[in-house]
């Protein structure tokens, strides 16, 4: 089953095409990839399949729903969440406080329970701490519940606000470079953080630049060049395709 789709998506700024004609068909179940050259599009492609930015031409399509054009938290709500290349975590905040702000799309009160502390605003309040505490838990990360974001090792953080994606109960995960910024250490615990999840049963697509992460990761990858799709296949296959072998300027890709 086809959960996120692509067709003939295009984002122009002014005369520059940074996204032309992309076709994507993602799988339910698969880590699939997206890598290019520095300012292929991969990033702006994301915004578009995430509503962050309308595409200029052709439809994105969630578990075969038109999503084309409609706001981001629309979207998040319908399945779909996702993460950014500069982490935005609450640094002062504990861990546990910045995953609730995931669950509170979820809860049915207002800002007037909020204030006068109704019994239906104490109920979501306490349904939200646990789910919070469920999540840490089915992730690895409860030992942090009660440390403030900002005291996290950098690779932790990662994995924090990805569980805070989670929140949002979402089929299909869109992770934008994560292993940006880590040590090999740090980048070896987030790909077996990253599988685990999709064992989990959660869909992903990544963007990244770390070959060796993205080609041990994913089971298809497609590669952007100029905005345009360049090829898309398994890691072998692309790894020894010539076009995508000149792409990243002549050289063998390392693995
Ligand atoms: N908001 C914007 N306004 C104008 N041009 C933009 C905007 N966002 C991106 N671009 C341009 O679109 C092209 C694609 O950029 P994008 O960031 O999507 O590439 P990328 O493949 O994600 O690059 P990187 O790997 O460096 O993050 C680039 O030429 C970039 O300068």
């Amino acid at each position: 089953m086809t959960i996120l789709e692509t067709k003939q998506v295009c984002m122009y700024f002014g005369g520059l095409k940074a996204v032309e004609q992309v076709d994507m068909q993602v799988e339910k179940g698969e880590i699939f990839g997206v890598i290019g050259p520095n300012g292929a599009g991969k990033t702006t492609f994301f915004n578009v399949c995430s509503g962050n930015y309308a595409a200029t031409h052709g439809d994105v399509f969630l578990k075969g729903e038109a999503i084309t054009g409609i706001r981001p938290e629309q979207i998040a709500a319908k399945g779909m969440a996702r993460t950014f290349q500069n982490i935005k975590l609450f640094n002062n905040m504990t861990v546990l406080d910045n995953i609730k702000i995931g669950f509170h799309m979820h809860t049915k009160t207002q800002l007037w329970d909020a204030i006068f502390h109704t019994r239906a605003y104490r109920a979501d309040e306490e349904a939200v701490e646990r789910q919070g505490m469920e999540l840490l838990e089915m992730v690895g990360l409860s030992e942090y519940a009660l440390t403030k974001a900002g005291n996290l090792a950098y690779g932790t953080q990662r994995k924090v606000e990805i569980a805070r994606a989670l929140a949002m109960k979402p089929d299909i995960l869109l992770l934008d470079e994560p292993a940006a910024g880590m040590n090999p250490n740090e980048t070896m615990q987030l790909l077996s953080f990253v599988k685990m999840l999709n064992g989990m049963g959660y869909t992903i697509v990544v963007i990244e630049h770390d070959m060796k992460f993205i080609m041990n990761l994913c089971n298809r990858i497609m590669v952007l060049n100029y905005g345009k799709k360049l090829f898309s296949g398994t890691p072998e296959e692309v790894k020894n395709n010539d076009e995508v072998i000149e792409a990243y300027f002549g050289k063998p890709i390392a693995v």
